[in-house]
């Protein structure tokens, strides 16, 4: 499989290439150049194998020569083997064919490492194949930088500089990142938001100097690795509720869009999904672009699922590059319109496809405390605010009675004890791995809103350009 960009000016690279490359050298983000499909029979014979062995299936059409069998079979395995919970990514029924799928059984407590563990593997294996070393830069609103530091720490062949928007995280979400002893791991806090530090992340891959020299590599959502490493869980929660016989749809709490478009994907490569409902709290610019066909940046709003407190939302890039039929020139007019206006609005057809495979709806910061309340009183169930969002809008969403409905679990409630004791009067304790947390010594480096001491802290601090070609 080779991947273009989906601005259509950059290189066609193979896969460990792209996963290295981050962002593309036009701006643009790496899409495959066409999507795998499963035959209804493959999909099948998936049922009751083990989340590594149905990884290795789904990622498999995507990987270039490096990743044989023989090495993504082990990669996967010891990925894995570190979650919580035996079958990896677990279905809970919640209410009468409405499930709630938890992604958080990792290290990080986040759906983040379903992908960062794999996709630090997979870094590591390149990096030492071509025996060179990388600069990882990421923005995070909170859950990317702890997974990505969890996955890197102590790497001897990376450098990891995460951005995180200053006093916008959880105290939780924070420590994870800061309370990491280990040399290679800088968590800087920037006086931003989370969208400042995405845009400081992409100038720097769009500085080329500054990119080759420091070897820049990326672990957001750009990085295609991440995206098809989260379609499995699609293929998992699908083929345990039916799929490739029955439909499926998804409730996605949403944000960078990169969680949903993994739906997507898995969609295009045959699984049988009705709708994909992409939820979002305050911070509504996804669900307005459905409603109302304008993309438009009216300012982030802090709420109490932090991580989601998004408004310019990496991967609708992807989507849009589809929904435009490939058009690159096209989707280059609408980025330059965001650039220049913060806005733009897609063409009819494209909207037309965009809403023929997603619904979308908003929860306001009630609605959600609601749904932590309620659900936790009827069920006994605990969800996170994110996840909660998630559950108020699938419970509002017109759909088909009959059809399962999944909602993506994307963190535990322990991320975020304030919000979920402020909506129940109950305060989540941490896993034991983590209950001596509030205690760990912090290094926290703060820096300006500014380009120029963002790469200069880099600099000081990354020894990849010091490292032979
Ligand atoms: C807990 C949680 N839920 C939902 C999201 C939104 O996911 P995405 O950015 O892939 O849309 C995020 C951030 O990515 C998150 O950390
Ligand atoms: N919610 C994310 C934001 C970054 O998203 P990504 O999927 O592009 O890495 C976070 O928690 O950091």
């Amino acid at each position: 499989m080779r991947y273009i960009s989906t601005r259509g000016e950059a290189p066609v690279l193979a896969f460990s290439d792209a996963l290295l490359a981050g962002l593309a050298r036009d701006g643009g983000l790496y899409v495959p150049e066409a999507f795998p499909v499963l035959a209804p029979q493959e999909m099948s014979a998936l049922a009751g194998h083990s989340y590594a062995r149905v990884a290795g299936r789904v990622i498999a059409p995507f990987v270039d020569s490096i990743f044989t069998p023989d090495v993504l079979a082990p990669m996967l395995e010891e990925a894995y083997a570190g979650f919580r919970h035996p079958a990896t990514t677990p279905l809970v029924q919640i209410a009468p064919n409405r499930f709630v799928l938890e992604l958080f059984h990792g290290p990080t407590l986040a759906f983040k490492d379903v992908a960062m563990q794999l996709l630090g593997r997979m870094m590591d294996h390149v990096l030492a194949a071509r025996d060179q070393h990388a600069t990882i830069v990421g923005a995070t609103s909170g859950d990317t930088g702890s997974a990505a530091i969890e996955a890197f720490r102590g790497s001897n062949r990376t450098d990891v500089f995460i951005l995180y928007p200053a006093g916008r995280v959880s105290e939780v979400q924070r420590r994870q990142m800061t309370a990491v002893p280990d040399a290679n791991v800088h968590a800087i806090a920037i006086d931003g938001t989370f969208d400042d530090c995405q845009a400081h992340v992409k100038a720097m891959f769009n500085h080329h100097a500054f990119r080759d020299r420091q070897r820049l590599a990326g672990v957001n959502s750009i990085n295609w690795a991440r995206i098809v490493s989260q379609v499995v869980y699609y293929f998992v929660a699908g083929v345990a509720l039916g799929a490739p016989h029955r439909k499926v749809s998804f409730v996605v709490p949403t944000g960078n869009f990169g969680d949903v478009l993994a739906g997507y994907v898995a969609k295009r490569m045959g699984l049988p999904i009705d709708r994909l409902v992409v939820a979002t709290n305050v911070n509504d610019i996804l669900a307005r672009t459905m409603e109302t066909g304008r993309y438009e940046v009216t300012g982030v709003r802090p709420s109490s699922s932090p991580s989601m407190d998004i408004e310019v939302s990496s991967n609708f890039e992807r989507v849009l590059f589809e929904a435009l039929d490939r058009d690159a020139g096209a989707l280059r007019g609408l980025m330059a319109s965001l650039g220049q206006a913060g806005a733009f609005s897609p063409p009819t057809s494209a909207m037309e496809a965009l809403r023929a495979d997603f619904d979308a709806g908003r929860a306001s910061e009630a609605q959600t405390a609601e749904t932590i309340a309620r659900v936790r009183a009827e069920t006994g169930y605990l969800l996170d605010p994110h996840t909660a969002v998630a559950v108020s809008v699938a419970e509002r969403v017109a759909h088909d009675p009959h059809v399962p409905q999944v909602v993506l679990a994307t963190a535990h409630p322990a991320k975020f004890p304030d919000a979920v004791e402020r909506a129940c009067g109950e305060r989540p304790a941490l896993p034991p791995h983590l209950a001596d947390l509030m205690e760990r010594p912090e290094r926290l480096p703060t820096l300006p809103n500014d380009i120029t001491a963002i790469e200069a802290y880099i600099a000081r601090h990354a020894r990849a350009s010091e490292t032979p070609a």
